[in-house]
C-alpha cells in the first residue's frame, strides 16, 4: 500500500509528511517527502491555543477555531506540494496525526486539534486518525507510538539488538530493540523544546542554530540537578510527557548562552536516565529528529551514551521518521495490527491504533 504519512510535531515548526510503500509489516519502498512550514501567524497562533490548553484544559472557541484550520490547511498545502514531486506516485491512504495541544496520560487526556474529516474529504484520500486514543483508553501512555516503526526500520537497515532509536524532537523518546528483539520505550525528558522556549522568550530566533550558543556557555550545575530532581526520572517507563512538563523559569536568571549549555546537559542527562532502566546497554544510539542538525547536542549524547551515529549515516530520512512512522501506523491500523505494546506505552495488551475516515469524495491525489 502507497501512504502518505504526517507529523506536526511539538515543536510546531510546520508539517512532515513522508510517502511510504508498506503493508504495516515491512517497509518495501521510501518514497518523496516534504516540509511546510508554519508561517510566523500561523505558528504563534497555534502556540497561543497551545498554551490556553496547558493552562486551562481548553482554549477559547474562537482561537480554537482558527488554530484547527490552520492546522487543516497547512497539511492540505503539505500534501498538495509532496504529491506533485516526481515519484510521489498516487497515495492510496493518509497516516494523520493533527496537533498535539494537550498530553495528560495521568488523566486519560490527550488532545490532537485539525479535523480529519475536512483533510480525508479535501484530498479525497481516506485517513486515519486519531491515533493515540485508543490507547489511552485501554489505559496506555498514548505515546511514544513510533516503536513499532523504529524495530521494522532496525529490519530494513539490517541492524539487529541491542540497539536503540533516539527522537530528539521538541519532546525526546527512545526505543531499544534488545538482543532478543523485545521493544522498551518511553519518552526521555526534553528534546529541544525547553531549548527553543528559551532562545524565542529572549528573543534570539526560533532555535539555537547549530548549537552556537549553547557551545558559547557553561553548565550551571546547580540549575541542572535541580532539573534532574524532577520526580518523573524517578518513575519507571512506559511514560510520556507533555512538552510543557518542564518549568522553564528556572534557567531565568542565567545568560542565554549558559542557560542553553545547561539545557542542552539536560536533554542529554535525561536520557541517560531513562537508558539506566534498560536490560542491556545499547551498543548503538540512531539519533533522529532535529536535535541531530545541532552538533553540541551530538556530542553532550556522545558523552553520555557511547556510539550515537544520525539516521541519516544508514540512508534513512532522520527529519521524517516520525512522518513515516505515521503513515506506517495508518497501514497497520486497516489491516488491524497492533501498534502499541505493555512495553511501549503501558498498553495492557498489544493494542490497535486509529480512527478511519472515509472521504467523501473521489480521490484526486
Ligand atoms: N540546524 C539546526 N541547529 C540546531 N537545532 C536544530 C537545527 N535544525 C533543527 N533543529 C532543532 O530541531 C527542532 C525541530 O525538531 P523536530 O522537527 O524533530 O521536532 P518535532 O517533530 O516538532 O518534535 P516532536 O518529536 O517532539 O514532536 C527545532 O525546533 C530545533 O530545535
Ligand atoms: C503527545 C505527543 O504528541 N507526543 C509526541 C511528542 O514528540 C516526541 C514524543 O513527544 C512522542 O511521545 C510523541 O510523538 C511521537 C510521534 C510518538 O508518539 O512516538
Amino acid at each position: 500500500m502507497r501512504i502518505l504519512g504526517f507529523m506536526s510535531g511539538t515543536s510546531l515548526d510546520g508539517v512532515d509528511a513522508a510517502i511510504l510503500s508498506s503493508d504495516g509489516e515491512e517497509i518495501h519502498d521510501f518514497g518523496p517527502t516534504h516540509l511546510t512550514s508554519f508561517s510566523t501567524e500561523e505558528r504563534a497562533i497555534v502556540k497561543e491555543a497551545t498554551e490556553q490548553f496547558v493552562a486551562t484544559g481548553t482554549a477559547e472557541s474562537k482561537l480554537l477555531e482558527e488554530a484547527d484550520d490552520i492546522i487543516v490547511d497547512a497539511h492540505v498545502r503539505c500534501a498538495r506540494e509532496l504529491l506533485s514531486k516526481s515519484g510521489a506516485g498516487t497515495i492510496e491512504l493518509i497516516g494523520y496525526h493533527g496537533q498535539t495541544v494537550l498530553h495528560r496520560p495521568d488523566r486519560g487526556l490527550t488532545i490532537q486539534i485539525g479535523d480529519p474529516k475536512k483533510i480525508a474529504n479535501t484530498l479525497g484520500v481516506d485517513v486515519v486518525a486519531d491515533v493515540r486514543q485508543a490507547d489511552m483508553a485501554v489505559g496506555g501512555e498514548g505515546a511514544p507510538l513510533v516503536p513499532i516503526y523504529h524495530a521494522a526500520l532496525a529490519q530494513k537497515i539490517g541492524k539487529s539488538g541491542p540497539i536503540a532509536f533516539l527522537n530528539v524532537g521538541g519532546v525526546a523518546n527512545f526505543t531499544f530493540i534488545g538482543s532478543d528483539k523485545e521493544i522498551i520505550a518511553l519518552d526521555t525528558g526534553p528534546g529541544n523544546g525547553m531549548l527553543d522556549l528559551t532562545v524565542q522568550k529572549r528573543g534570539l530566533g526560533r532555535y539555537d542554530d547549530g548549537g552556537a550558543l549553547a557551545a558559547s556557555g557553561e553548565i550551571n550545575q546547580t540549575v541542572l540537578s535541580h532539573l534532574l530532581a524532577h520526580p518523573y526520572f524517578e518513575r519507571e517507563g512506559p511514560k510520556s510527557l507533555d512538552r510543557y512538563d518542564f518549568p522553564l523559569d528556572i534557567v531565568n536568571d542565567l545568560s542565554a548562552a549558559d542557560a542553553a549549555a545547561t539545557l542542552v546537559a539536560f536533554t542529554a542527562r535525561s536520557v541517560a536516565l531513562g537508558a539506566q532502566q534498560l536490560p542491556e546497554r545499547p551498543a548503538l544510539w540512531i539519533i533522529c529528529g532535529g536535535g541531530r542538525h545541532n552538533p553540541v547536542i551530538m556530542e553532550a549524547l556522545r558523552e553520555v551514551l557511547g556510539d550515537c551515529e544520525s539516521a541519516d549515516d544508514f540512508g534513512l530520512r532522520g527529519d521524517f521518521i516520525e512522518a513515516e512512522a505515521i503513515g506506517f501506523i495508518a497501514a497497520r491500523s486497516v489491516r488491524g495490527l497492533p501498534v502499541t505494546f505493555p512495553k511501549t506505552t503501558g498498553a495492557p495488551r498489544p493494542t490497535a491504533a486509529g480512527k478511519l475516515y472515509k472521504a467523501q469524495t473521489a480521490t484526486v491525489a
